[in-house]
């Protein structure tokens, strides 16, 4: 069963007329992980963003984007801001920016999870100390009391993930969550949504450069160059058996910057 359907989805600046993505259909199964890899530009983030309406009013969209049954492209602005955080959580490249640099990141976690589930501030708490314990998130009550810049990219990655614990998404977004990470960080952030995965069973897609990283997190793959698909299969397939040319470039190209990691994965 499929958990998201995205039907033509195309997305265009409004300004210029420019096509940045073209005609995009992909499918999850419910509780599987879906890896979208493709270079810088190729529109990978647009597309991440545009299935919860996030992109700048300056671009458009087109297509259906049918979650659990539902299309988001018709919903109204209030509607699809219930499902964003609850339903459909994103993770993004820095961990800085889903926090207000203004306050202590508990109040962040409070304000969400009363958002969304109408706890007080005490529940709250109890509920992200428990999650911040599982991401292995050391002194959870002092982290609470602490402002985002005084906290290392990992640990705010944890810590997304942490309340995506809490949450218990259906769909967890993840845009490049460790790429500001350096490898051991990286590697400790993986393991955490590979914990997420199996707590929680969330579906997930997965945007990464890394193909080491890909190879160990996702069932299929989509690779995508210049705003458009050009294939896709289960991650067996796409290691071994590639059949476009751009999808064996990449292997070629990304190989040796993964192998460390792999290494890293492979001894754990
Ligand atoms: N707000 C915007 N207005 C106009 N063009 C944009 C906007 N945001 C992104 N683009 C363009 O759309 C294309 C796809 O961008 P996108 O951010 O989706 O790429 P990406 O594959 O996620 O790359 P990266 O790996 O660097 O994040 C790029 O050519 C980019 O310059």
């Amino acid at each position: 069963m499929n958990i998201l359907e995205v039907e033509q989805l195309s997305i265009w600046d409004q300004h210029s007329g420019k096509a940045l993505v073209h005609d995009s259909s992909f499918q999850l199964r419910k509780g599987s992980c879906l890896a979208i890899v493709g270079e810088s530009g190729s529109g990978k983030s647009l597309t991440c963003r545009a299935l919860t309406r996030l992109n700048p009013k300056s671009l458009a969209q087109s297509g259906k984007i049918v979650f659990k049954g539902i299309d988001l492209t018709t919903l109204s602005e209030a509607e699809i801001r219930q499902k964003r955080g609850k339903e459909i959580a994103m993770i993004m490249q820095n961990g800085m920016s889903a926090f207000d640099p203004s306050c202590v990141v508990g109040v962040h976690f409070r304000e969400t999870l009363g958002q969304h589930l109408g706890w007080k501030r005490r529940v709250a708490d109890d509920h992200m100390i428990k999650a911040m314990e599982r991401v292995m998130l050391q002194k959870p009550v002092e982290l609470l009391r602490k402002y985002p810049h005084e906290l290392s990219g990992g640990m705010l990655q944890r810590m997304m993930i942490a309340l995506a614990i809490v949450l218990e998404p259906d769909l967890i977004i993840a845009d490049e969550p460790t790429t500001a990470l350096d490898t051991i960080s990286q590697y400790e952030v993986i393991q955490q949504f590979l914990l997420l995965r199996q707590t929680i069973g969330s579906s997930m897609i997965f945007v990464s450069h890394d193909l080491g990283v890909v190879r160990q997190i996702a069932d299929e793959v989509l690779i995508m160059r210049s705003g458009e698909i050009v294939e896709r299969g289960t991650t067996h397939h796409i290691f071994t058996n590639a059949q476009h040319e751009y999808t064996r470039y990449l292997m070629a190209t990304r190989a040796t910057l993964s192998d460390h990691f792999r290494q890293l994965m492979e001894g754990s």
